[in-house]
């Protein structure tokens, strides 16, 4: 099953999690390896001894994850190590009228990634809203979130663009690349064991910006449909793949709709840092930037320091998160009230029983 062989740094290994495979794992004969991907009941994971595809139990393993391996005839996973950053997207959207949607069940998508690259096409249009959306989810991440706005080589006024998505982005950085003619490529590359995740919409370009990272075609890319530019999904699954320069990235297929987590309160506190700094110098606490007297926040779109669409932005990921939050904690509550009967249920059968 062994195909090549994997050293463990270049896949990001060290001495952190030297030591957590240590604490986390009952029998030396254990393999430390990295999730490369990730299929129904069993999963694909790199070592040094090559490739193998081991069984997990009940609790899935996440592409990116550093697990602790029995080997043999029948591999499986038998510890995965505490992540040190995980990118988590709330449920899976099902429409609703309130627009709202999603379930508030987490998914990670991947784990322990230092940079999180925010793709979004230049052309044919650039959705700023959409960006504001995964940078909340990148920067609650804990990995470094940096955006970068593919096709640049269609965009009718460049600086004009990068101004619009600074704006949107505070506290990012912001690069532009063309994989077409190899525009801005080297600021994206990564360091050897470095390990960076795409995010953005299908047809985005972010396959295109793998294979161009990786000096050599490893992800199938797709025609953008003639008619509306949207892409045709053609990456399927998430997968770590390691570049030929050193560095790891993990594409994923482009999801039409991210949907927040039910925790992305900090995440989104950075991603809109300056409107949040605007609100403390409201004259009202609790000031709800609708119309009271002295608020800051409003004050600052009046005056243009502010663009009303941010606002707007920040307003509906806002309702969004409550809104999952919300969910989150019915759910618990929900959980709540089931054990406790059973407590009850307990306490009052063994009443009974007493002599
Ligand atoms: N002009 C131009 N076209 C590009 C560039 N990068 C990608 N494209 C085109 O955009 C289309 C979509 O690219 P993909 O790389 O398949 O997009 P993707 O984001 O991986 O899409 P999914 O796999 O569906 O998530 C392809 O037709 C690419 O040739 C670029 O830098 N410039
Ligand atoms: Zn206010």
């Amino acid at each position: 099953m062994a195909s090549s062989h994997f050293p463990l740094p270049e896949l990001g290994w060290d001495g952190g999690w030297a030591a957590a495979f240590t604490e986390h794992t009952e029998h030396t004969e254990h393999l430390a390896g990295r999730v490369a991907r990730v299929d129904k009941g069993a999963c694909t994971v790199l070592t040094e001894q090559g490739e193998l595809r081991a069984g997990y139990g009940a609790e899935p393993p996440c592409v990116g994850d550093w697990v602790a391996v029995r080997t043999g005839p029948v591999p499986r996973v038998r510890a995965i190590l505490p992540r040190r950053t995980a990118v988590v997207r709330g449920g899976v959207g099902r429409d609703s009228r309130s627009g709202l949607s999603g379930d508030s069940s987490r998914h990670v998508l991947a784990a322990n990634v230092d940079v999180a690259y925010i793709v979004e096409p230049a052309a044919p249009d650039t959705d700023l809203g959409r960006i504001e959306r995964l940078l909340a989810l990148a920067w609650e991440s804990g990995a470094e979130p940096v955006v970068l706005i593919t096709k640049a080589d269609l965009a009718a006024d460049l600086p004009g663009l990068l101004d619009a998505v600074a704006s949107a982005a505070v506290g990012a950085r912001v690069h532009a690349v063309s994989a077409l003619d190899g525009d801005g490529l080297d600021a994206v590359r990564l360091r050897p064991g470095r390990t960076a995740v795409l995010l953005g919409p299908s047809g985005a370009g972010k396959s295109t910006l793998v294979n161009a990272l990786a000096g050599r075609p490893v992800m199938r890319t797709g025609e953008v449909r003639a008619g509306d530019g949207r892409g045709r999904h053609t990456t399927t699954h998430r997968e770590l793949l390691l570049l030929d320069g050193g560095g790891l990235v993990i594409d994923t297929p482009g999801l039409r709709r991210i949907g927040l987590s039910d925790d992305v309160a900090e995440g989104l506190a950075q991603t809109f840092a300056d409107v949040e700094e605007l609100a403390a110098g409201c004259r009202f606490a609790d000031c709800a930037h609708e119309s009271e007297p002295g608020c800051a926040v409003l004050a600052a779109v009046e005056s243009g320091d502010l663009p009303p669409r941010r606002l707007a932005s920040w307003r509906r990921l806002q309702r969004e998160a409550a809104w999952m939050a919300g969910r989150a904690d019915a759910r618990l509550r929900a959980e709540q009230t089931r054990k406790w009967k059973i407590i009850h249920r307990e306490m009052r059968r063994s009443g009974r029983n007493r002599p």
